[in-house]
C-alpha cells in the first residue's frame, strides 16, 4: 500500500489573475476559499481552504502537485524512499507550511520535471462552502480529483510513481504512434478508489514543469452540463466536448485554463475495488463524445 491517500492541491502560478478569478468562480462554480497569500486565489471545493491555489507571477506554471499523507511517519518514509531512489527532497519552511495550510511537508521533483510536495495535516475551513451555483465537488477520500502531467522518459516516471511513491497502476491506453517508437502509453496510477489521480502522458513537446490537465468531479450530471454551457457562453477553448471514458467510466468535458491547461469536468466515475482490479490497456478512450480540439495553447 502506498503512503499516499490521495490528491491534496495543486498550486499553479499564473499571469492573469482576473482572467483566473472570472473562470474559476463565475464559470466553473468553485467557491472563494482563503489564506495568507493576500494575492493568492483559492478555488475550494470542500472543507480545505484552497484545493486549487493561483498564485499571481510573470508566468504560468505548476508550483506544486501536493499528496497527502497519514502522519508524520508516512511523510519520514515517503521523505526516505525519495532519497533512497536519489532525487533530493527539502522539508518546507513553518512559512511555506503556514501557505499551503499543512503542518508539515517536503518538496521534489518527479521525474519528468513536475515539481511536486508530500503533505499530512491540513488546516479545515468548516465555514459552507458557497459554492455561487450551488455546486458540490466528488473529494473527500478520493481526494481533490486527477492530475495528468507529461513526461519525457515515460518509463522512467512510471517506475518512480509505482515503486517510489506506491502508485498503483490503474491500465493505459496506447497512443497512435509510428512502429519505430514502440509502444508509447499513456499510463493511469491510483492510490485510492477513485480510478486513476495520476495519469503520466509521453510527451515530447510540453516542457515541464507543466499540467496536460487536472480533473475535478461534480456529484450531478446537471452540474457538469450547467458549467459546459457557462464556458461556451463566456468564449472559453473546448478542448474535449462532452464523452463517456471508457477506463473510469466518467461522463466529462474539457475547457481550457488561463494557465493554458486543461480543466476536466465529470462526474459518475468509478470507484475501483483493489479485491477484484487489474490493470487493462483500453483500445479507445471513450465510448461516445470527447472530440478533441487541441486549439493554440492560450
Ligand atoms: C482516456 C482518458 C481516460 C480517463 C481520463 O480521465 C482521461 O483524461 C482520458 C483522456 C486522455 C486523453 C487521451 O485519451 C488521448 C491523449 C490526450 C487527448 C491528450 O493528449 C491529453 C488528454 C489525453
Ligand atoms: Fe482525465
Amino acid at each position: 500500500m502506498s503512503d499516499l491517500k490521495a490528491l491534496g492541491y495543486v498550486r499553479v502560478r499564473a499571469t492573469d489573475l482576473d482572467a483566473w478569478r472570472a473562470f474559476a468562480f463565475d464559470d466553473i462554480g468553485f467557491a472563494q476559499g482563503t489564506g495568507p497569500e493576500t494575492d493568492a486565489l483559492y478555488l475550494r471545493l470542500d472543507e480545505r481552504p484552497g484545493r486549487i491555489v493561483v498564485v499571481p507571477g510573470d508566468e504560468d506554471r505548476v508550483e506544486a502537485v501536493g499528496w497527502e499523507v497519514r502522519d508524520h511517519l508516512a511523510l519520514r518514509r515517503v521523505q526516505t524512499a525519495v532519497e533512497a531512489a536519489g532525487i533530493a527532497a527539502k522539508p518546507l519552511s513553518a512559512t511555506e507550511c503556514d501557505e499551503r495550510r499543512v503542518e508539515e511537508a517536503i518538496a521534489f521533483e518527479a521525474p519528468g520535471g513536475t515539481p511536486t510536495e508530500v503533505f499530512f495535516g491540513p488546516a479545515l475551513d468548516h465555514s459552507p462552502v458557497g459554492t455561487k451555483y450551488g455546486n458540490r465537488f466528488v473529494t473527500g477520500d478520493l481526494g481533490l480529483g486527477h492530475v495528468v502531467v507529461p513526461v519525457g522518459d515515460l518509463d522512467g516516471a512510471y517506475r518512480f510513481y509505482a515503486e517510489t511513491l506506491g502508485f498503483l497502476p490503474r491500465g493505459a491506453f496506447r497512443l497512435p504512434a509510428p512502429p519505430e517508437y514502440g509502444p508509447v502509453r499513456l499510463r493511469f496510477m491510483g492510490i485510492n478508489a477513485r480510478h486513476h489521480s495520476l495519469a503520466i502522458l509521453p510527451s515530447p513537446q510540453l516542457k515541464a514543469p507543466a499540467l496536460v490537465h487536472i480533473m475535478v468531479e461534480c456529484e450531478t450530471l446537471d452540474e457538469v452540463g450547467q458549467a459546459l454551457d457557462r464556458v461556451t457562453k463566456s468564449g472559453h477553448h473546448i478542448s474535449s466536448t462532452l464523452g463517456r471514458h471508457t477506463n473510469d467510466k466518467m461522463v466529462s468535458f474539457y475547457v481550457r485554463t488561463p494557465g493554458g491547461w486543461d480543466l476536466e469536468v465529470g462526474w459518475a466515475g468509478i470507484r475501483v475495488d483493489e479485491a477484484s482490479y487489474t490493470a487493462e490497456e483500453i483500445t479507445a478512450d471513450s465510448y461516445w463524445g470527447h472530440q478533441w480540439d487541441f486549439g493554440q495553447p492560450s
